[in-house]
């Protein structure tokens, strides 16, 4: 089933579709859930037809665990899927805040096992090289992408305000390491690796999972202009190519 058809599990309309983005709301956090996961099932399903592997990038977060859970599950060949991380915070990958835990949780579980797994950090890897690493495997582009969005309008790890935030914007590199000390949506995480607008734009499916009404409002906000300096989750919509498509449920 392609995104569109979420209807049947009550899409129920709203921004819509403005060109460059559409809106699949769903009623519950059920229908949205497996509604994303056969989104990105479909789309990866539609990549393994045409090509002998097929790349899916994957945030972290607390929002995504449940669709990579249902993700897990479906029937598509997964021995034949390499799947990386959008952004890694700089933990070790068995570390149980690193994304690469998240990864290994809850989707690399069930028929998804068979998925090739790359992580971006690894012990006795210098930060240099892990970034170094991240922009080697990039050189085959992701087919699909799909990124979060935080409280304070980041996505990957491109914070509002942080160190060299233009830099990271208009990298030429897919990856890059940041310093997002004094971005409070960081966390405690301050040193991270992420994806950047040229590392987004070769995939042919652009994917955003949000909840929760404040979110869905922040997504109101950040349609009304372009500027990815001040909501850096701008770039999901403003970096040139596929159209996003953003999940969402209350
Ligand atoms: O490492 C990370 O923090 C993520 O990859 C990040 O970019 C995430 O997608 C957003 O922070 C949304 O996170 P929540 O789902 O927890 O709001």
């Amino acid at each position: 089933m392609s995104p569109t058809g979420a209807a049947a599990f009550g899409i129920s309309g709203g921004i819509g579709d403005d060109g460059r983005m559409q809106l699949h709301a769903y009623e519950s956090a059920t229908q949205w859930t497996w509604g994303a996961a056969i989104a990105i099932s479909s789309a990866l399903a539609r990549d393994l037809e045409q090509n002998a592997r097929a790349r899916l990038l994957l945030s972290g977060g607390k929002t995504p665990g449940p669709v990579y859970a249902a993700l897990s599950k479906s029937p598509i060949a997964w021995d034949r899927v390499d799947v990386a991380l959008v952004d890694e915070r700089w933990l070790l990958p068995d570390d149980p805040d690193s994304n690469a835990r998240l990864l290994r949780e809850s989707l690399i579980q069930n028929k998804a096992q068979k998925a090739r797994l790359e992580t971006i950090t690894r012990a006795g890897r210098p930060f240099d090289e892990a970034i170094a690493t991240a922009n080697l495997h990039a050189r085959q582009p992701a087919g699909v992408v799909v990124l979060g969005m935080g409280d304070d309008g980041h996505t990957a790890s491109l914070f509002p305000g942080m160190v060299d935030l233009e830099g990271a914007l208009s990298a030429s590199s897919p990856y890059v390491g940041v310093d997002a000390g004094g971005s409070p949506g960081a966390g405690n995480w301050q040193r991270r690796i992420s994806l950047t607008p040229a590392g987004l734009a070769p995939a042919h499916t652009r994917i955003l999972l949000i909840r929760g009404e404040k979110k869905r409002a922040l997504l109101d906000r950040l349609l009304q202009s372009d500027d990815a300096t001040e909501f850096p989750a701008r770039i999901a919509f403003t970096t040139p190519g596929a159209k996003l498509h953003v999940h969402w449920c209350p």
